[in-house]
């Protein structure tokens, strides 16, 4: 599915890319551009704007967004069933851990970020969101692709 391209102050990861993974901005230029929300996640800005949504919708009318759970919830209350959430768990937050870090990310950073106010109340589905998003335990990667599926599979 055609993935809305968001956008960040934070720096890039190695093999990220501006304008594929994200549009990397400063502090200054986030502000330059329009967006449908906007949020804060370890010290971080992130945003979606309504440029980068038009860019998505232009090629398919299906699209998708990865976003904190304060985000999901802007988008439920703007979009209502427009917008289809899909909230991806795991077991315990170790196994979260495990896999950042063998994503490469930097052990510094990851510090700070399994931390932070936003990593925490993420680990689990916020009561706004209880009865409208879809839950998939992410444990097993074949199983979640064939759920997410299942889902998208409604609206096609
Ligand atoms: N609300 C909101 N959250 C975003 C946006 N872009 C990314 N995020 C979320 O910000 C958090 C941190 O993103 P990132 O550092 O890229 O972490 P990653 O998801 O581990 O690759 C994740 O929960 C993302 O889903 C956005 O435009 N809006
Ligand atoms: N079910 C799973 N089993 C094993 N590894 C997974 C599973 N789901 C995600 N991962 C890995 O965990 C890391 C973080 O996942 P995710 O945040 O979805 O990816 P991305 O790095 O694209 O933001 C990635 O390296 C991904 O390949």
């Amino acid at each position: 599915m055609t993935q809305v391209i968001t956008h960040t102050t934070r720096q890039p990861r190695i093999h990220e890319e501006n304008g594929v993974d994200y549009y990397f901005e400063t502090e200054a230029s986030f502000g330059n551009n329009h967006y449908l929300e906007s949020v804060s996640y370890a010290g971080n800005r992130y945003g979606s704007s309504f440029e980068g949504l038009e860019q998505a919708w232009q090629k398919s009318d299906l699209i998708t967004i990865v976003l904190d759970t304060a985000g999901a919830i802007t988008y439920q209350r703007e979009l209502g069933d427009k917008a289809v959430i899909i909230f991806l768990k795991v077991d315990d937050s170790g196994t979260l851990l495990q896999r950042m870090k063998a994503r490469g990310d930097d052990t510094s950073i990851l510090a700070n970020r399994i931390k932070s106010d936003e990593y925490l109340r993420d680990l689990s589905l916020p009561d706004e969101l209880k009865g409208k998003a879809h839950v998939i335990n992410n444990n097993n990667w074949e199983r979640t692709k064939h759920l997410v599926d299942e889902i998208v599979e409604e609206y096609r």
